[in-house]
């Protein structure tokens, strides 16, 4: 009998940022090689599992302009299940989900693919189907390429696609995380000629010191960004006035990097009209994964 069943469970879904993003090649499928430095942030959505006995998923709080369907939440879980079927011989269940969401979408902070984590590693415990974090990396990697950062929960220097990590500790500075009005695809960003993509790489991660220098580390997707979106380039141009900034991922927000809160919270009482933003601190450890070890 499962122990979880009728029981309700609350986890983090926090957002990561990309302190830097260089691309250094093109595999022959089309997907672009990174080098990359995940960290997450202390802002995240919040997700409650409640188990039952039925082998029905539900999302009780639906996403504005998300189907159910195409719903990371829902692919993640429906996903896992499917795994569970095909493996194991022991009862199928399943579970009633609500999010609370606050992570802008399709800003570049992984909140989709933070979702999916944290529904592979929350019912991997509570549908008590003791897949290993390889096994589950592996499989969330098919919902998207961020979310096996968010199962390894841990901060990293990432290659491949953003699947091979060697862990890192960043300082866990405080930054501001600013969303220009505009919505921009991953897609369009990969598939643009204005692409850099031959960024020499750093292959070890050993030497990743004062990151916010751009001499040295950089987002590509930046400079292509800036000159299609003049959004972006408003913003960052204004940032950098006060603080190192930059893009994280294929963007919009962009985050800018302060010693303290209030530094932080001074910056964002001036930000212009129309941007949205939120303070937060950088965590080298995912809250999820403290959660899920308590169980
Ligand atoms: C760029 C990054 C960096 O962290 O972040 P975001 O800005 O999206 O958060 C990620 O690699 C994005 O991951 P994710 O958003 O999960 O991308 P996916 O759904 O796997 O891919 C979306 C599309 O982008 C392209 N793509 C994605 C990743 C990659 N390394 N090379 C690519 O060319 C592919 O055309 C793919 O069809
Ligand atoms: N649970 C989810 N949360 C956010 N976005 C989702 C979710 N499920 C599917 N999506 C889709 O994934 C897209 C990318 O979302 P997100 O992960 O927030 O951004 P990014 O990849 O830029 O970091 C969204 O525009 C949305 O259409």
């Amino acid at each position: 009998m499962n122990r979880f069943i009728n029981q309700t469970k609350t986890f983090s879904a926090p957002a990561k940022l990309n302190l830097f993003l260089h691309i250094v090649g093109r595999r022959s499928d089309g997907y672009h090689e990174l080098e990359t430095l995940f960290q997450f942030l202390d802002h995240c959505d919040t997700l409650s599992f409640t188990v039952t006995a039925s082998e029905k998923i539900q999302l009780l709080t639906p996403i504005a302009g998300v189907n159910d369907d195409d719903n990371l939440i829902v692919k993640a879980a429906r996903l896992l299940q499917e795994k569970i079927r095909q493996d194991q011989h022991s009862p199928i269940l399943g579970v009633n989900i609500s999010i609370d969401k606050i992570l802008p979408m399709g800003g570049g902070l992984g909140g989709g693919s933070s979702n999916a984590a944290t529904v592979l590693l929350a019912l991997n415990t509570l549908w008590q189907a003791n897949y290993s974090i390889t096994e589950l990396a592996h499989l969330g990697l098919t919902l998207g390429a961020d979310v096996p950062i968010f199962i390894h929960g841990h901060a990293a220097f990432a290659q491949g696609v953003g699947e091979k990590f060697t862990p890192a500790s960043p300082e866990e500075a405080w930054y501001l995380v600013s969303k220009p009005n505009v919505s921009i695809s991953t897609q369009s960003v990969f598939t643009s000629g204005d692409l850099p993509r031959n960024t020499e790489k750093l292959e070890k991660p050993d030497h990743l010191v004062n990151i916010m220098n751009d001499e040295f580390f950089h987002n590509d997707c930046q400079t292509m960004v800036i000159k299609h979106y003049s959004e972006v380039a408003k913003l960052l141009a204004w940032l950098i006035e006060y603080a190192p900034s930059r893009m994280t991922g294929t963007g919009a927000c962009v985050f800018s990097r302060f010693t303290s809160q209030e530094q932080a919270c001074e910056v964002q009482a001036k930000l212009p009209n129309g941007i949205t933003s939120f303070v937060a601190k950088g965590l080298n450890k995912s809250p999820l994964i403290t959660q899920i070890a308590s169980l």
